[in-house]
């Protein structure tokens, strides 16, 4: 019998780097969230080979996959035998700041573990998650947490509010590691309050939580690509109540008061060459 899964985008509500470590990684406190967008994984057993097919947003099928680097990890608990039909259908725009490879990482070692009956605990999970990228362990579980460490260190919250996001993801990527890389950490603006956050999310209240959003990688972004600084404004103009970039962007996303309002958003604004998106959080 085959397997179907979703694997949800992530979307950050702070951001703090707190020190680079020797191996070039940072240390961060963050809060990340899981929107409604998704990928899609289906899977069903095969003996011995791992066969990938992709469908939707171009990504590459090759072993750089990260659904394939996942599975090939874990067929090494599971042994040569152990094989997978796996068809990753892409929504989430890809180089966009919302975990979306990650994210399917993350689905391929949930599916796997039961396909093949591994009977592998959180755990052991997110020690291989940690393998794979620093996002992957949040994306095992989702929702929303506190993340330290390089990321995987997670403190659950309790589910936020179902506020609606307006994404915007304009054509150009970036790369992750190069907005780490040109960081200044002697010089790193406004810093979130991650208690502020927590609380003003437990309340529901969204001014509140639209005040404390806050990533400080995002000046790095916008210092490569000014005219994220347009978008941000053109979201807030069209209704958004905060706006701030995901990750190490270029998404930028706006929170309204539900989904509805997010949809009714992403039609009216008009921005050539990006891609608009309404979502909400999950
Ligand atoms: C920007 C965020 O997406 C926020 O959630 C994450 O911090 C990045 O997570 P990610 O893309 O899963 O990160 P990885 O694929 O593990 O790392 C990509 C590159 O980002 C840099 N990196 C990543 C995470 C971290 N805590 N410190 C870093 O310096 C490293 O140079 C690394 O080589
Ligand atoms: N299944 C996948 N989906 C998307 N990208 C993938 C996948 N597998 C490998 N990649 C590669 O990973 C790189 C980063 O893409 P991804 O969409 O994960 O970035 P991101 O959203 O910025 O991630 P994060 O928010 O975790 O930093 C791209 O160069 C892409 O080719």
């Amino acid at each position: 019998m085959g397997l179907r899964l979703n694997a949800h985008a992530k979307i950050n509500l702070t951001l703090d780097v707190l020190s680079r470590r020797p191996d070039g990684y940072h240390e961060v406190e963050m809060i990340m969230q899981s929107i409604a967008l998704h990928d899609t994984l289906e899977m069903e057993f095969e003996p011995k080979e791992i066969v990938l097919t992709v469908s939707g947003v171009r990504v590459t099928a090759g072993q750089d996959n990260l659904v394939l680097r996942a599975a090939r990890l874990l067929q090494q608990q599971a042994g040569p035998e152990a094989g997978a039909r796996i068809h990753l259908h892409k929504e989430i725009p890809v180089a966009a700041g919302l975990a979306g490879g990650s994210t399917d990482a993350a689905a391929a070692l949930r599916g796997l573990n039961r396909l093949w009956n591994l009977g592998l605990g959180n755990e052991q999970l997110v020690k291989l998650a940690a393998q794979l990228g620093a996002d992957v362990s949040f994306c095992l579980t989702g929702g929303t947490a506190v993340a330290r460490g390089i990321g995987e260190i997670l403190t659950p919250l309790p589910p936020a509010p179902a506020f609606g996001v307006v994404l915007v993801k304009p054509a150009f990527g970036v790369s992750t590691a190069a907005v780490y890389r040109g960081l200044d950490l002697a010089d790193l603006g406004r810093r979130p309050d991650t208690p502020a956050m927590v609380g003003a999310l437990q309340k529901g209240d969204l001014d509140l939580v639209a005040r404390n959003l806050c990533n400080v990688l995002e000046s790095v972004t916008l210092k490569l690509h000014p005219e994220l600084q347009t978008i941000k404004e053109r979201l807030q103009e069209a209704g958004c109540r905060g706006v701030l970039m995901s990750g190490s962007g270029p998404t930028v996303f706006g929170l309204t008061a539900d989904q509805k309002t997010a949809g009714e958003i992403a039609r009216r604004i008009n921005l050539p060459e990006c891609r608009v998106l309404a979502a909400f959080m999950v």
